[in-house]
């Protein structure tokens, strides 16, 4: 089935265009690795597809539908979820409540405490802590609470931005394995990392240069081009 699909995608801020003639294709099931130096475009990518770059042009679809469209809110919906660079917590909401504000559909807040149940067993660091204020985690526990907000939501297709940025390596390998590691479902899942060597666990790895795709390569890829 056609999942994400891509079609002469153009974005950017302002006067200045990001990407430009993004052709790309995200099979149901498929989870592809989104890389590229810093500033050529990753992060646009993930925001245009949810229609929230300053501007974007050209065709986007889920699952069939267009969502050219459509309001981000209204994507969320429909369960295209971003899970941006950083730390996307409430600091002084307790790391449960934190992760409860993720579940903030009714379907997904109907099923909150199984949903809780799958993040925490991904993330079983979080357990001892769930009481506490999320401002008092460490960096890595922070990143992994981000993280699982964004899988409390009834979730289908995951745009997971460079979830390893600032994480100590042995950290940040747990991370994108634990996002690897998720069920998929009828869903899918983009992930930008500039550390191709995490990206052992995707399907395809897509490289970024200048704001366009510089080429497509096997997951093989990712063990062996770290650094390119
Ligand atoms: N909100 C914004 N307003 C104006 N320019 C922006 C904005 N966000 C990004 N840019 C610019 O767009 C270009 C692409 O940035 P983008 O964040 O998409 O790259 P990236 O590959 O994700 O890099 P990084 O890993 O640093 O996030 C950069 O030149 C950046 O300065």
């Amino acid at each position: 089935m056609s999942g994400l699909v891509l079609r002469g995608v153009g974005a950017g801020y302002g006067p200045m265009r990001v990407l430009e003639e993004i052709d790309l294709e995200v099979a149901v099931g498929e989870r592809v690795g989104l890389v590229g130096l810093n500033g050529h475009g990753k992060t646009t990518l993930l925001r245009a597809v949810m229609g929230m770059a300053g501007w974007c042009d050209g065709e986007r679809s889920w699952r069939g539908r267009s969502i050219a469209r459509t309001a981000p809110h209204e994507l969320a919906r429909r369960g295209l979820i971003l899970m941006p660079q950083g730390d996307a917590v409430f600091p002084g909401l307790s790391v449960r409540d934190n992760l409860e504000s993720g579940a903030y559909l009714p379907a997904a807040w109907r099923r909150r405490a199984a949903r809780r149940r799958r993040v925490l067993d991904l993330f079983p660091k979080l357990v001892p802590h769930l009481d506490q204020p999320a401002g008092t985690l460490s960096g890595g526990e922070r990143r992994m609470l981000s993280v699982g907000r964004g899988l409390m939501a009834d979730g289908e297709l995951y745009l997971v931005d460079e979830p390893s940025l600032g994480l100590a390596p042995g950290i940040a390998t747990g991370l994108v394995r634990a996002l690897m590691s998720l069920e998929l479902e009828n869903g899918a899942m983009v992930i930008a990392e500039q550390n191709r060597s995490l990206l052992g666990g995707v399907d395809r790895i897509v490289r970024l240069h200048a704001g366009r795709i510089a080429e497509e390569l096997p997951a093989a890829a990712a063990a062996v081009a770290e650094g390119r």
